[in-house]
């Protein structure tokens, strides 16, 4: 396993496939071990890498659904997971997130974990889309919600970043702020969010 994934950190870099960047991955790892998650939503799979990092790093009986949009990236993903114990555990949709979250995520629903790392602009529709398909306790991640340090920094991000910038914000007063919804921003790589859900029982 260290092998396949260390020869899939080297296809990335020569590739230009962001995946889990060196400095967010230790903390990744760290909050996979503390929840060791059954049921994981995946929202970007690129190469497969961090599906098969959560598939090692979580419970014995773990299954992965897989969002992403590029056909030839989640080939490259199918072949990596081929290769590796956790084949039959991890399945990949190709497509666009927010439709795949209506049609192929709830098959697999209900989910403990879900990892946001697709369209930077879309983490609160994917939430929107995602909240019905939580178990009543889950683990949220979203990574790079402070987008090269412009997310917390007072001065303007240039104007190609400016949406991306206001809807992470935005995300992340969404995931503080909500009843039910307590996070934690850890500044590791690029900014990784952490947020542990718990469903509110209606009252009659
Ligand atoms: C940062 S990469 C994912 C990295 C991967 N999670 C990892 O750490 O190994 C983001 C991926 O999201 C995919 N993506 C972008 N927009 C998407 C969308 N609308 N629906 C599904 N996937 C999308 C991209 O093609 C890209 O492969």
């Amino acid at each position: 396993m260290e092998n396949l994934l260390a020869e899939m950190e080297q296809y990335a870099q020569e590739n230009h496939v962001p995946i889990i960047n060196e400095r967010g991955r230790a903390a990744f790892l760290r909050v996979l071990e503390e929840c060791r998650p059954r049921r994981v939503l995946e929202i970007g799979t690129a190469i497969g890498y961090s599906a098969l990092q959560i598939a090692h790093h979580g419970a014995e009986d773990v299954t992965i659904t897989t969002l992403e949009l590029s056909t030839d990236r989640s080939k490259t993903a199918q072949a990596y997971i081929d290769r590796s114990i956790y084949a039959e555990r991890i399945h990949i949709h190709t497509g666009d997130a927010a439709e795949l979250l209506t049609s192929a995520a709830p098959q697999a629903a209900p989910y403990d974990f879900v990892f946001i790392d697709a369209a930077k602009g879309q983490y609160l529709d994917y939430l929107r889309k995602v909240e019905p398909l939580l178990a009543d306790e889950a683990v949220i991640l979203a990574d790079n919600v402070l987008f090269r340090g412009y997310v917390r920094s007072a001065e303007k991000p240039p104007r190609r970043f400016r949406t991306i910038v206001k809807r992470l914000r935005e995300y992340i007063r969404v995931v503080t702020e909500t009843p039910g919804y307590a996070t934690e921003i850890l500044e590791n790589g690029d900014g990784l969010a952490v947020t542990r859900y718990q469903r509110l029982q209606k009252i009659d």
